[in-house]
């Protein structure tokens, strides 16, 4: 696979950052160094955070913005910005804005995404030429969540999230509920009673409708709006947790349907309605090299 190259040169136009969501997640091991050993299904919707990339006269990586409670330093699009710049010796430097849209440890991998699309959208207005591999590589080493962003397809993983294989899922319409806490996803790892030995299963099994996510009773257990928001959903279609939450989600077949639960959710609740998708907004705005 060789780099992807830009339309047009890139600075100053909006990027996506698509949020993800896990359609099913198992817990099958653990490494030495504590990271789980997963099975899950990554598909985007079509909600996204959105970055601009204003060039600098110097070698500085800043915000326009910093998000509230973000300090820069440890923002994911500073962080990747200057993985990029000490992996390559890069003397160039950026300005970095980014329209917060996805809501933060929600479990739809929002800063994972803002990660990733500076590490591929840099990647080229910088010249840096790498290749999808590394820049994937490179962006594990931010958050597990981040390779399957710039690897941009819809895709079974696992190991800790980087061993892709794409696969297309049904592209449903989905109703995301965000109940009103936070969940750290290292609490949720931490914790005693969450199943760590579940039997892996195949692809075929999850297309037959094998959807369980193991952090589903730790994370209920612990949020009560969790618990009471996948009741909620569950009044219309089959509600699952993405991730180690907070948000929950459910799939429908047609819009009427989901717009049917969301206007009756979103009396209560944080609702979003959207559309799964199999190829990341990302890699549309792209053109693609020999994937
Ligand atoms: C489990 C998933 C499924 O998508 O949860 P969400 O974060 O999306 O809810 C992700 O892979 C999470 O990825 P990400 O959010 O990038 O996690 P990281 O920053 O790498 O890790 C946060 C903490 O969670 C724990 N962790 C994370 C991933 C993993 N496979 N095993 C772990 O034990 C580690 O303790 C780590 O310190
Ligand atoms: N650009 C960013 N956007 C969102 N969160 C960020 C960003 N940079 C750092 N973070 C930190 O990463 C945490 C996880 O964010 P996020 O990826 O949105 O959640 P999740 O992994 O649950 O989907 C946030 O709580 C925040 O502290």
């Amino acid at each position: 696979m060789t780099s992807r190259q830009i339309k047009q040169s890139g600075w100053g136009d909006k990027w996506p950052a698509p949020a993800k969501l896990n359609l099913m997640l198992r817990i099958v091991g653990q490494r030495p160094d504590g990271y789980h050993l997963l099975q899950t299904v990554f598909q985007f919707v079509d909600l996204c955070d959105w970055l601009i990339f204003h060039p600098v006269g110097d070698c500085s990586i800043s915000l326009k913005q910093p998000i509230p409670g973000v300090a820069e330093v440890t923002d994911l699009t500073v962080r990747a910005a200057m993985l990029l710049k000490a992996e390559t010796g890069c003397a160039q430097g950026v300005c970095i804005e980014v329209e917060k849209n996805l809501p933060m440890g929600g479990g739809l991998g929002g800063g994972s995404s803002d990660a990733a699309t500076v590490l591929v959208v840099l990647n080229q207005l910088w010249g840096l030429q790498l290749p999808i591999e590394k820049l994937m590589a490179l962006g594990l080493t931010l958050g597990a969540d981040v390779p399957i962003f710039v690897y941009g397809y819809a895709a079974w993983a696992e190991g800790v999230g980087e061993k892709l294989e794409k696969i297309e899922p049904l592209e449903q319409w989905v109703v995301i509920i965000k109940p009103d806490c936070h969940v750290e996803t290292r609490e949720i790892f931490l914790a005693n009673d969450l199943t760590r030995d579940s039997k892996s299963i195949t692809i075929a099994e999850f297309t037959a409708g094998q959807h369980q996510n193991d952090c589903v009773d730790v994370v209920s257990r612990r949020y009560q709006a969790v618990e009471n928001a996948l009741l909620a959903l569950s009044e219309f279609s089959e509600s699952r947790l993405t991730g180690t939450g907070a948000c929950v989600f459910a799939q429908f077949a047609s819009r009427e349907a989901a717009v049917n639960a969301y206007e009756v959710l979103k009396k209560s609740w944080q609702v979003y309605l959207a559309k799964g998708i199999n190829k990341s907004p990302l890699l549309s705005k792209l053109e693609i090299g020999n994937t």
